[in-house]
């Protein structure tokens, strides 16, 4: 078997030392393939935003290593891209700036035509190209996570790392814009990683998904793999007998950890509204703590 693009190896996760010691994740062990879509599906405050700033390399294990092909990740990289919920965006700059910043940092040598180019290019791959003379405060939320959407694959990582990008979106723009990443997802097939607190979002982009468990010295749950043909039909889902059955799993075993996380810590989750809904229509609420 080839080396996996990302490996974590008895990863634990620590902040502060003695009576201010959160140890958030403990004993983490995942392989992600080339070419695969990870979806990791967690509550809040589990440790997905640790979990995925290992793999950027602005974290780094307390115990453990994660290795990028093989090797020891020291620090951020181009190759390993991250799209944020917050977008991130330059505020005194366009659209064309936001995403010229990026693709001028990666490749200096080009000459500026073939920049321009190339930055023209993945603003219209994200329906941009009307609103490129724009700034941000211009913007809706849904054109500024595709401005932030276009900055990172305009600079065509290995990795594309997704950390609740769509969570601020309504739910129509969040659909669209999953159905997006997904199409250009597909014409290069880099690896993708998506972490969400929205089970019907993985199931409908991943090809596995791994819950997270709550609280502290979190750990991954199962893995459940998605064998749903491509490019998939969010309509057809919703009486697809392979995803009623994986969702079904999926939350069973969350309101399972959910339910254990209630009793061990006399802390109170939400329960989810386990009713058939249209598939990428409702963000799951219930996997934020309720306050
Ligand atoms: N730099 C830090 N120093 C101290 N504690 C931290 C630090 N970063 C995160 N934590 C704590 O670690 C825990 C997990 O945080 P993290 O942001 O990884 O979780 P999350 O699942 O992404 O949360 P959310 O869903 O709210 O984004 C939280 O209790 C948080 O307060």
């Amino acid at each position: 078997m080839s080396t996996p693009i990302i490996e974590f190896r008895n990863v634990s996760k620590w902040y502060g030392e003695g009576d201010n010691k959160t140890e958030v994740l403990s004993n983490i062990n995942l392989k992600i393939e080339e070419g695969e879509f990870l979806a990791i599906v967690g509550f809040t405050g589990s440790g997905k935003t640790t979990l995925v700033n290992m793999m950027t390399g602005l974290v780094s294990p307390s115990e453990g290593e994660v290795l990028y092909r093989g090797e020891p990740i020291t620090g951020p990289a181009p190759e390993r891209g991250i799209i944020f919920q917050n977008y991130s965006l330059l505020p005194w700059f366009t659209v064309y700036q936001n995403v010229a910043l990026a693709v001028n940092e990666i490749y200096p040598d080009w000459p500026k035509d073939k920049r321009d180019e190339h930055i023209r290019k993945f603003i219209e791959m994200v329906n941009l190209t009307p609103a490129s003379e724009k700034r941000p405060k211009e913007l809706s939320g849904g054109m500024k996570q595709r401005t932030s959407i276009a900055r990172v694959l305009a600079t065509d990582p290995d990795l594309l790392l997704m950390d609740e990008p769509l969570g601020a979106l309504d739910a129509l723009t969040r659909g669209n814009l999953q159905e997006e990443i997904l199409k250009i997802w597909s014409a290069n097939r880099r690896t993708a990683v998506l972490i969400t607190n929205d089970v019907d979002e993985g199931i409908f982009m991943a090809d596995r998904i791994i819950p997270l468990e709550p609280g502290e010295k979190s750990g991954l749950g199962p893995e459940y793999k998605i064998e749903l043909a491509r490019p998939r039909n969010k309509k057809a889902l919703n009486t697809d007998p392979h995803f009623k059955k994986v969702r079904t799993s999926i939350l069973n075993y969350l309101v399972q950890l959910g339910e254990a996380a209630k009793l061990e810590r006399n802390q109170d989750l939400a329960l989810p509204d386990l009713e058939p809904i249209q598939p990428g229509t409702r963000s799951f609420g219930w996997l934020r703590r309720a306050s």
